[in-house]
């Protein structure tokens, strides 16, 4: 694979409301271009199951579909990536504000080199949810219409500025995962992300 020149490593962030698909498209991309997959909120569901000291504001702020802090989001990913070699990363449903992006590109002193949006109307974010049976405490119908919500105020923002920063990539996140990933694919050819 190639990837781009210079010091630090390949970044893709990975963005869309919740449900639009992001998890399951990131498994085909690790999967066909070997990018290490860093989700934020599995960071955060991890650091609630270890009982750590921000445990429980995590809990209490997933469950109401609000935004953790960006300084223990961003912790947790900076921690994964120093301790990892890689050279391409893919960081899932991160930055999710103005704050969360700004956060990370003064800790970690980095940018991402191409954005990927996963455009998906909300009747559908709604009904993938619903039916994902993961047990996660988010997945209510209640808790869903506040991520929407959360998604509309802070997270279209962030999604427009890369836009304007000629990084974004949307992908149209309605139809089946392997037709949506073709869609991905092209993107990942442009850019010469090719698999040798
Ligand atoms: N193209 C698709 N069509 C229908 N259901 C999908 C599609 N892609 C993912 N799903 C399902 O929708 C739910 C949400 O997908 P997921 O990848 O977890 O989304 P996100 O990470 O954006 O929250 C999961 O149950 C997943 O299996
Ligand atoms: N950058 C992030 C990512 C997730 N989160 C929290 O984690 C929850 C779940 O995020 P997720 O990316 O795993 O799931 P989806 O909402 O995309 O389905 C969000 O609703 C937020 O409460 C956060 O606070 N900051």
């Amino acid at each position: 694979m190639q990837v781009k020149g210079g010091k630090g490593p390949f970044i893709c962030f990975v963005l869309g409301g919740p449900g639009s698909g992001k998890g399951t498209q990131c498994a085909k991309i690790v999967k066909n271009y070997g990018l290490t997959h860093l989700s934020a909120g599995e960071l955060l569901r991890r650091e609630i199951a270890s009982n750590s000291e921000y445990g429980t504001t995590i809990l209490n702020t997933i469950k109401e579909g609000k935004i953790v802090p960006s300084e223990v989001t961003v912790s947790l990913i900076q921690k994964e990536m120093e301790s990892s070699d890689s050279k391409k990363f893919l960081i899932d449903g991160f930055p999710r504000s103005e704050e969360n992006r700004a956060a990370f590109e003064r800790i970690m002193g980095a940018e991402p080199d191409i954005v990927l949006f996963f455009d998906c109307p909300e009747e559908e974010m709604v009904n993938r949810v619903l039916n994902r049976n993961e047990g996660r405490v988010d997945d209510n119908i209640d808790t869903v219409r506040k991520r929407l919500q959360v998604f509309k105020a802070l997270n279209l923002p962030v999604i427009n500025y890369y836009a304007r920063r000629g990084k974004l990539y949307t992908i149209n996140a309605v139809g089946t995962v392997d037709e949506i990933f073709e869609q991905v694919r092209a993107v990942f050819a442009a850019l010469k992300l090719v698999t040798e």
